[in-house]
């Protein structure tokens, strides 16, 4: 997997004008990462505005999470690298603070389960309406080499996984390209509220 810093700079822009138009990244929060190859990872500068990304807004880690250029790579790094590590065929992570991830991971209890929902299948590996998708919910937390550490041990002994969501924050999902990943994104998005409907929770 190879490709070059103004190509994935590009994805990353288009994908996080797209996502601050849906309400999905409202006040510079959330986060997005393309691996270029097995030792840099292209990832949004922290505290930039995710709605009007530029190729300055995105600069180099390398495959442990250290700025390749000096400047200050997203607060939440630790849960990029921990993705990339862990799946040798994730090419980009997204991070979305919907609101409609944010208010259902208040709701639930335990993690969030999926059945019965034709849209699986925007999933890889998932064939048809009858299969199940666990979506884990970790409590937030400031602390995120901590909390990466948490997901990955989650990990270690779960079944498929598209992407978690963290308690009052927004939720994680990947994919093989910027593309993949904002599939899943909006599959998550109308999964998610479907799940708040479901619980009698009006949402737009
Ligand atoms: C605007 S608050 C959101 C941040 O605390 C954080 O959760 C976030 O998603 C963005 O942080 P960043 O360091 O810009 O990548
Ligand atoms: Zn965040």
């Amino acid at each position: 997997m190879t490709q070059d810093f103004e190509q994935a700079a590009r994805a990353l822009a288009d994908a996080g004008r797209q996502l601050y138009q849906l309400g999905m990244v409202p006040a510079t929060s959330g986060n997005f990462s393309a691996r270029l190859d097995a030792e840099r990872i292209a990832i949004t500068v922290s505290g930039r505005h995710k709605g009007h990304l530029s190729a300055d807004d995105i600069m180099l880690v390398d495959g442990l999470g250290q700025s390749l250029d000096g400047r200050r790579a997203s607060a939440e790094t630790a849960l990029h690298i921990q993705i990339y590590q862990r799946f040798g065929d994730a090419g980009a992570v997204l991070h979305p603070h919907s609101v409609h991830a944010t208010l259902l991971s208040r709701l639930l209890d335990g993690p969030l389960e999926l059945s019965d929902y034709e849209l699986l299948k925007a999933f890889p590996g998932f064939t048809t309406h009858e299969s199940h998708l666990t979506v884990p919910v970790f409590n937030n937390d400031q602390d995120i080499d901590r909390l990466a550490a948490e997901v990955d041990a989650w990990m270690d002994s779960a079944g498929p996984i598209h992407g978690y969501l963290i308690r009052g924050h927004g939720f994680y999902t990947w994919g093989g390209s910027v593309a993949d990943a904002m599939r899943h994104v909006e599959a998550f998005e109308f999964l998610f509220k479907c799940e708040l409907m479901l619980q009698g929770v009006s949402v737009q």
